[in-house]
């Protein structure tokens, strides 16, 4: 630092100059000769760091306040917090920058974000830059018009899907994959134009990943359909030209025979569909099953489903009807035991649809899943995998497997909805002390008896994850003994009994609200929920628990579940989730949290949280959840 010198300080100076005793002519004299030496008034403190001289109350001078507009000015060290600038330093810089700091020899400590979730390293990553991009995109399509479906399959979208809901409007994942799936944009995007090869189309692969309860399977149900019928149609078209030049080219002597008899033939396409829906479980095959029949009223093609709920014949019998079939939704174990004794049903599918692809490709189901796509392969023309979720293990499958899939994916894939509220409770406080199954049974009655809110169904509903299938049953029987109508649902419960039970848990009753598809372009479309017990009521276990011996709690229903519940089924009208065990990976966090607030709706989670378990995981899922971001 430049410091004046005393003597050439112009105020010392003068003084310097002045003898003790001066005469008024010489005073005037040395102002002459300061006047004419006139250096700069300027000068420079000689301890630039010091803060104002006011003296703290402990006697030490006061520091500047860091967040006074000034409290970055005069500073000659570097503050500790600016590792990106300190990072920059030159090395001997930054070792006295270390010798001033109070940690100087400790590893310098940084708040990573999501640090426990990076563990796990389940998820792939998607830059929020292609997200942003993809946004853009989507903003243009504003109505299924805009597609190019049939006229017929546009007209049934809101009377047999969406249970005759006005003003409907396609979400992000439908703007996104049908004009995809329909080749509609194949002329506009020569990197996804379609090539033939020897009369073949070449086969196009998809993957469709979108956040949970955001119309996955309408996105891929339509452009499956239109494909479907246009197929006929030029089929017929085939035909029909083919019966007009066998009647030219009938010798004139034969001009009036009548051509064999077809009544009693099966249909050609008897026990060979077009297209083919995987799905995991006998549950998701009636739901989507379901979703797939309701148009076939309107748009007429036909279809079935076959699961293990099915007896041997029933199966037969759908598959291989005289009047022919068009599109089979399955499980991939059934079809493939199937296609052991019947390997035609692969032959002539040209749509093959694995929907819920992070589990149908996971370690246990992909070699099943993946020998189908062989099969099917020959005669397909389009694979279209669809999930919630992009797990390490999908996206290094798909790399090695599909190399050239388009993948279409949502701008908020992976992130749980802002209007998903997640409560944790801490099992080990007073008074569980440890207890869970006491807590879970709180936590019910306190669910019970909130007051239900404005256009809320009255019967409450909750839904229990646990991670083991044999807890359902022994949870089922406790909170039965604590007032409360409680069911398990597992692998092991009957099947019919299942879909019993799921069924006043699905949608199949409930139409969705008019605004939800608009708001779902948002990302910061979240609608505060208030609920009648905060979480910090919940999190305060001092109370005594409120469980009154001998009541039992009304118009409240438990299901409690495994996994198998968590993939795909669409709960539309539940509004709690209630997470017994922490779940083991960010994939289960997003499937099971995601059974509540589909299509925009609210919904709340509560998780139990014992001294065992991943808090650190738990409080990052919940941050991520609060800021909308994408989990790890
Ligand atoms: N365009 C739309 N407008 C309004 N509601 C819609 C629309 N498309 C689908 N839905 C409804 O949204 C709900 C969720 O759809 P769907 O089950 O297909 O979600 P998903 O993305 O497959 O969820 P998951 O990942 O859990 O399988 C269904 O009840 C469906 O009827």
């Amino acid at each position: 630092m430049f410091r004046l010198s005393s003597s050439l300080c112009p105020f010392c100076a003068a003084r310097a100059l002045a003898p003790p005793t001066s005469t008024p002519w010489q005073a005037s004299r040395n102002a002459a000769t300061l006047q004419k030496r006139k250096p700069s008034r300027m000068v420079l403190s000689p301890s630039v760091k010091r803060g104002p001289v006011k003296p703290s109350s402990s006697g030490r001078p006061a520091q500047r306040s860091r967040n006074s507009p000034w409290g970055g000015l005069n500073m000659t060290v570097v503050p500790r917090d600016l590792h990106s600038t300190k990072n920059q330093l030159p090395a001997a810089e930054q070792r006295r920058s270390n010798r001033f700091s109070k940690d100087a020899g400790k590893p310098a400590k940084t708040k990573e974000p999501m640090k426990a979730l990076k563990m796990q390293q389940r998820l792939t990553n998607v830059s929020y830059e292609r997200r942003g991009r993809v946004k853009e995109a989507i903003l243009q399509r504003t109505s299924f018009d805009e597609f190019d479906l049939l006229p017929v399959i546009k007209d049934s979208i809101a009377t047999q899907a969406l249970g005759g809901m006005v003003d409907v409007s396609p979400t992000p994942v439908q703007r996104l994959a049908i004009p995809a799936l329909l080749d509609s944009e194949g002329p506009r995007n020569p990197k996804f134009r379609r090539k033939e090869q020897g009369g073949k189309k070449e086969m196009r692969e998809f993957l469709l990943a979108a956040e949970t309860g955001s119309g996955k399977t309408l996105a891929y149900v339509l452009p499956v359909i239109d494909a479907i019928k246009r197929a006929e149609f030029a089929e017929q078209v085939r035909d029909s030209q083919e019966m007009d030049e066998s009647r030219a080219t009938r010798p004139r002597n034969k001009l009036f025979d009548i051509d064999p008899p077809t009544d009693g033939q099966p249909d050609p396409s008897t026990g060979r569909p077009r297209a083919i829906i995987l799905v995991p479980t006998a549950e998701l095959v009636e739901q989507v099953g379901h979703l797939v029949k309701s148009f076939a009223h309107t748009v007429k093609y036909r279809s079935t489903s076959i699961s293990a709920d099915y007896t041997g014949r029933m199966i037969r019998s759908r598959l291989f009807s005289a009047a022919g079939i068009d599109i089979v939704v399955s499980t991939p174990h059934l079809l493939s035991s199937i296609t052991e004794s019947e390997p035609n049903i692969l032959s002539r599918v040209t749509h093959l649809v694995i929907d819920e692809a992070d589990s149908l490709l996971d370690r246990s189901f992909s070699p099943i899943t993946s020998s189908i796509i062989d099969r099917a392969t020959p005669s397909l023309q389009q694979l279209i995998l669809c999930s919630a979720t992009i797990p390490r293990s999908l996206d290094s499958y798909l790399h090695k497997r599909f190399p050239n899939i388009r993948r279409l994916v949502t701008p908020n894939l992976h992130a749980i909805p802002r209007r998903v509220q997640l409560s944790v409770v801490d099992i080990d406080k007073i008074p569980y002390q440890g207890n869970r199954d006491l807590a879970c049974a709180q936590v019910i009655w306190d669910i019970g008896k909130e007051v239900a809110e404005e256009g809320e169904e009255r019967e409450k509903k909750v839904l229990v994850f646990v991670n083991e299938r044999e807890k359902t049953t022994e949870l089922a029987e406790y909170l039965q003994k604590k007032g409360i109508e409680a069911v398990a649902l597992s692998r092991d419960s009957a099947e019919r009994k299942n879909n019993d039970m799921l069924a006043s848990f699905t949608s199949a009753t409930t139409a969705p609200s008019t605004t939800s598809t608009k708001n779902l372009l948002s990302s910061t479309a979240t609608s505060t929920f208030h609920p009648a017990i905060s979480p910090a009521d919940l999190a305060d276990s001092s109370t005594e628990p409120s469980i009154p011996a001998g009541r039992t709690l009304p118009n409240t229903k438990v299901l409690i579940t495994t996994d198998i519940s968590s993939r795909g089924i669409d709960t539309l009208p539940l509004r709690h989730v209630l997470l017994y065990d922490v779940p083991h990976t960010s994939i289960d966090f997003i499937h099971r949290l995601g059974r509540v607030g589909r299509m925009n709706r609210r919904g709340r989670g509560i998780v139990l949280v014992g001294k065992k378990d991943r808090k650190d995981v738990v409080r990052e899922v919940r941050d991520g959840m609060f800021k909308g971001a994408a989990l790890i």
